[in-house]
């Protein structure tokens, strides 16, 4: 491609070089810079990618763009931007032809919910026979095969190159979880959404965001760039100011809720330990709908990708059926395990507000102890203990008993994080037991439970790893409960 093609439309200024010459392709790590590639320095969080320019060189880039003012000697060009992670943002969807003009694109931001939503619209689409790919924290979907992602919502340049693989098999529909983090960081820059939905913002990657302010901020962003419609959950706080803040915006206003009037909302709502039942009200009628994943979040996550599928025309009976056909999730309230005599569910509940919301979903159903496998992760650059305590609480109060354990420690010692969980549980009175290492945590609850009683494991659900020191361990929750459950029973029967 030429690089005046390449730099269409993006703001620069060129240091030295020429500008009508042939590039490869782009790279932001230096290490993986073609023969005629562009290399992008970007500044990190560890490190700087204007430190590594000479390695993109003898990699053999011909372009190089950067942020700060160097003078590189190399017989090659420059560019200068002001932001250069917007700037690679800019080139990556020139250089695949701004894929995301072709496709329906839907965007979701929030703390909770935003995989469940990705998955409950999917369902739907599937059903009505649209071509539907994912982009999330379980992976990228396309064709129904999931391959792994390094963030939620990936750098734009792998992206970009995402939404063209969509392409090439040509689905139609892209529905994507869009991070705080990736709105911050000019991931999805020119991307162009149809549609973006809010679902509700409590405490969460404060250690990037500095306050809910910034963060509320940073998820408002995708609002600004949604063209066709704007779905918003009318019973969250932030929901509300969202709404406020949208209902001019080019884009139409849709609000779903239970509690506060929406266009999209549940009434008569029966909840049981296997399922939810409400009604649907929509302008266009009523109708009955089954999700099978218990709990009020599902309730609320159902109504945003109904709410969706709405916008898009799919008629109700067609949503009924879509909602009802999606089994479940992969570390989504997940029942992992059950006999008569206990169930072990995982969830991915790693907030303070989602952990109190999974556990009074099984609180009313649970005819003996919930016994609580948790840790809190250590977020980049986190530093405060609010979560750590707010969490300890919550476990105190809505479980029987909580087996504290690492979560993703990174290179935090695990055992301070689990003192400071531990001193918030004590000073509620909770009962408890610490466990450092989580597959000893998991094999304890297991072994202490008895007849009804039910296991919540939380804050890992679909994740595959866990992160201690640098190391990245292979950690499938799914495979060590049934390891540990067909051990005991070895064990009894000799
Ligand atoms: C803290 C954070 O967000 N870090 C992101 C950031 O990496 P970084 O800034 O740490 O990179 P770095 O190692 O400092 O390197 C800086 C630059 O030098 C370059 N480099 C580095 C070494 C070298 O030899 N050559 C070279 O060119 C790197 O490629 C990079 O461009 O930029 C990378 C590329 O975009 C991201 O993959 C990475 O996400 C890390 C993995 C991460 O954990 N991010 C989390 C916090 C995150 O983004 N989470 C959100 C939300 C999750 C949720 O909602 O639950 C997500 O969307 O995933």
């Amino acid at each position: 491609m030429l690089l005046t093609t390449l730099i269409k439309d993006l703001e620069f200024v060129k240091l030295k070089g020429d500008l009508s010459i042939d590039v490869s392709g782009i790279a932001y790590d230096s290490r993986e810079v073609a023969n005629n590639g562009v290399f992008v320095a970007m500044p990190g969080f560890k490190m700087d990618g204007h430190d590594f320019i000479q390695q993109a060189i003898d990699m053999g880039a011909n372009t190089i763009i950067i942020e700060k003012d160097l003078y590189i000697e190399d017989n090659i060009t420059v560019l200068k931007v002001t932001d250069s992670r917007k700037a690679l943002a800019r080139i990556a969807s020139n250089f695949y032809n701004k894929p995301t003009e072709k496709l329906n694109m839907v965007g979701i931001t929030g703390t909770n919910g935003k995989t469940s939503i990705t998955y409950f619209i999917k369902s739907i689409f599937d059903h009505v026979n649209k071509s539907t790919g994912l982009i999330g924290t379980i992976g990228t979907m396309i064709d129904n095969k999931i391959m792994q992602n390094k963030n939620t919502t990936p750098e734009s340049l792998n992206l970009q190159a995402i939404f063209n693989n969509m392409l090439k098999v040509n689905t139609e529909n892209c529905i994507m979880e869009v991070s705080s983090h990736s709105l911050s960081l000019n991931r999805v820059a020119y991307c162009e959404f149809n549609t973006g939905i809010f679902t509700n913002l409590t405490p969460d990657h404060l250690e990037l965001h500095k306050n809910m302010e910034e963060y509320f901020n940073a998820k408002a962003e995708l609002f600004e760039m949604t063209r066709d419609y704007n779905i918003i959950n009318a019973d969250d706080e932030y929901g509300r100011r969202l709404i406020e803040r949208v209902k001019n915006y080019d884009a139409k206003l849709v609000t779903y809720g239970i509690e506060n009037e929406a266009d999209i909302y549940a009434t008569d709502i029966f909840y049981s330990v296997e399922f939810t039942k409400y009604t649907l009200n929509t302008p266009k009628g009523s109708i009955e709908i089954t999700v099978n994943i218990p709990g009020i979040i599902y309730v609320y996550n159902s109504l945003a990708a109904i709410a969706c599928a709405y916008c898009n025309g799919i008629d109700l009976n067609d949503i009924q059926k879509g909602i009802k056909e999606l089994k479940s999730i992969k570390g989504r309230f997940e029942v992992v395990y059950t006999d008569q005599d206990y169930k072990i569910i995982v969830d991915f509940a790693h907030t303070e507000d989602g952990l109190e919301k999974t556990l009074t979903t099984i609180k009313p159903f649970a005819k003996g102890r919930i016994i609580l496998v948790f840790g809190v992760y250590a977020a980049p650059g986190e530093k405060g203990r609010g979560k750590r305590r707010a969490m300890g609480k919550v476990a105190a109060k809505y479980s029987d008993f909580a087996v504290v354990t690492s979560d993703n420690p990174k290179e935090q010692d695990p055992n301070l994080i689990i003192q400071e969980i531990v001193e918030a549980i004590k000073e509620e009175n909770g009962k408890h037991i610490a466990i450092v290492d989580r597959k000893e945590a998991i094999k304890y609850a297991i072994g202490i439970s008895n007849k009804d009683d039910i296991i919540l494991i939380a804050g890992k659900g679909h994740e595959t790893s866990q992160v201690i020191g640098k190391e990245e361990i292979p950690f499938n929750e799914t495979e060590i409960v049934t390891e540990i459950i067909k051990t005991s029973r070895e064990m009894k029967i000799s």
